[in-house]
């Protein structure tokens, strides 16, 4: 067993979705009346995060979050405790104003390469077969929470090990799919 700890769904080993998933509901962590948010479907390009913006449970070095289409996700309970963290991000992350939980993250701004995806925490389901995680994004900020540096060469090789492959922005695809979006905005690409 490593000593490193990454997150908790994924440092006893991740287990494989399931290609059949529809979806599942997630839970906030409060005891009463949590807030709930039905995800109608599977989600994509699950990861861990290390950056101090998303949500993670206590004493964890990264978050882990998946993205959804925002037609897929609906509040099903108690929404009337969801606040927005900080209404300066790109990403809107609402959050149970009492435990504190994150429930979804939605982007505002139709010109961000990302509208009309959510963000959300499949931990917060019991149900099992969702997407697994498949890469670590934004490794180095975990240090803006208060990692060593000098540790980060054992979090990265944990992270490989884990077949997580780490990256300090997101992965490959997704920032060639951001670049994407801003070379076509500048009319400096057409499709093929
Ligand atoms: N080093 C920064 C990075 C923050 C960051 O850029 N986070 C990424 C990954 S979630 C992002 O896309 N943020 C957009 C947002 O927070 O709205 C930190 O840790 O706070
Ligand atoms: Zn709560
Ligand atoms: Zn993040």
């Amino acid at each position: 067993m490593s000593t490193v700890h990454i997150h908790p769904a994924v440092d006893d080993g991740i287990p494989p979705g399931d290609p059949g998933f529809q979806g599942g509901t997630l839970t906030c962590r409060c005891a009463s009346n949590p807030v709930t948010v039905q995800i109608t479907g599977q989600v994509s390009y699950n990861h861990v995060c290390g950056c101090t913006k998303c949500w993670k449970p206590a004493g964890s070095l990264f978050s882990q979050v998946a993205v959804v289409g925002s037609d897929h996700v609906k509040v099903a309970a108690n929404g009337d405790k969801l606040q927005v963290v900080d209404p300066a991000t790109t990403i809107g992350r609402h959050a149970c104003r009492e435990c504190g939980v994150h429930m979804y993250g939605r982007i505002e701004n139709r010109e961000h390469p990302f509208y009309g995806l959510d963000f959300v925490h499949t931990e917060l389901s019991r149900e099992p077969g969702w997407a697994p995680p498949e890469f670590a994004a934004f490794v180095s900020s975990i240090i803006e929470s208060g990692a060593r540096p000098e540790n980060m060469g054992a979090v990265r090789a944990r992270l490989n090990e884990l077949g997580l492959p780490p990256y300090d922005a997101l992965s490959p695809p997704l920032m060639d799919a951001i670049s994407t979006h801003v070379a076509k905005s500048r009319g400096l690409l057409q499709d093929a």
